[in-house]
């Protein structure tokens, strides 16, 4: 048996909307036992790279590769790659437990965990607050299978304690995973990530070698 690859990279990337440039030749690295920061300003385009990467974008040109070998839709290889959307994704009449059997995941695994979550196995999807509904999306991508994750603002709906918590399942499952991590609550991104690429408004990313000054000199915070 082949191993799991360990580097997934994409490059070449470039995507328009109505003449309106939003990626231009962009480069991200991920690689397993590391988390990978994105950040930049509202609409530069962060989502729509995720998408690109998954193969849900149809872009101009790009390269995405495993190990050196070209991935063509990535989200019909889920051993290889998961993605955490913005949007809910779950189909509501599934029961908790059946999303998490879904992901080959046994629900039983949050019990110590997230006691919260595992509670709620017997309900439907559709029955969860918005909060609960995100913190569940957020552990199926996660904690499923997968050689690497892109999670586009994971943080969004949570409460901090929840935040805290899924910083620290991040961190776990970095360990056998590659992690990328777009989010607006910077501080976090930057605690978390071993590399932080910023996408710029011309649709280019730069990976930063003094983050917090970097994203000051950007006009991404003060
Ligand atoms: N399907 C589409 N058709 C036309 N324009 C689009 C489409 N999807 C996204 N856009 C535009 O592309 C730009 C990038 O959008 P995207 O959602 O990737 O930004 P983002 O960096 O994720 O923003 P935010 O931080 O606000 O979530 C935006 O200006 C958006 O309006």
């Amino acid at each position: 048996m082949t191993p799991p690859p360990t580097v997934l990279e994409a490059d070449g990337i470039w995507l328009q909307f109505g003449g309106r440039k939003i990626l231009q030749s962009v480069y991200v690295r991920l690689q397993v036992g590391r988390i990978t920061g994105l950040l930049g300003r509202n609409g530069c385009g962060k989502s729509a790279l995720l998408k690109s990467i998954m193969g849900l974008m149809p872009t101009e040109t790009q390269s995405v590769r495993a190990d050196g070998h070209y991935v063509e839709k990535a989200y019909q290889q889920p051993g290889l790659i998961r993605y955490l959307p913005q949007h809910p994704f779950v189909p509501p009449d599934l029961t908790v437990r059946a999303a998490f059997a879904w992901y080959g995941i046994s629900v039983d695994e949050l019990a110590d965990e997230y006691p919260t979550i595992y509670s709620f196995r017997h309900q439907k999807i559709g029955r969860l607050s918005g909060g609960e509904k995100r913190l569940t999306e957020i552990l199926l991508v996660l904690k499923s299978d997968a050689a690497f994750v892109l999670l586009d603002e994971p943080f969004s709906h949570l409460m901090p304690l929840q935040i805290e918590q899924v910083l620290q399942t991040i961190r776990q499952e970095s360990a056998q995973k590659g992690i990328l991590l777009s989010d607006h609550l910077y501080r976090q991104v930057l605690d978390l990530s071993d590399a932080v690429f910023y996408l710029n408004a011309g649709g280019r990313t730069i990976l930063l070698d003094s983050p917090e000054q970097n994203l000051k000199d950007l006009g991404y915070m003060h």
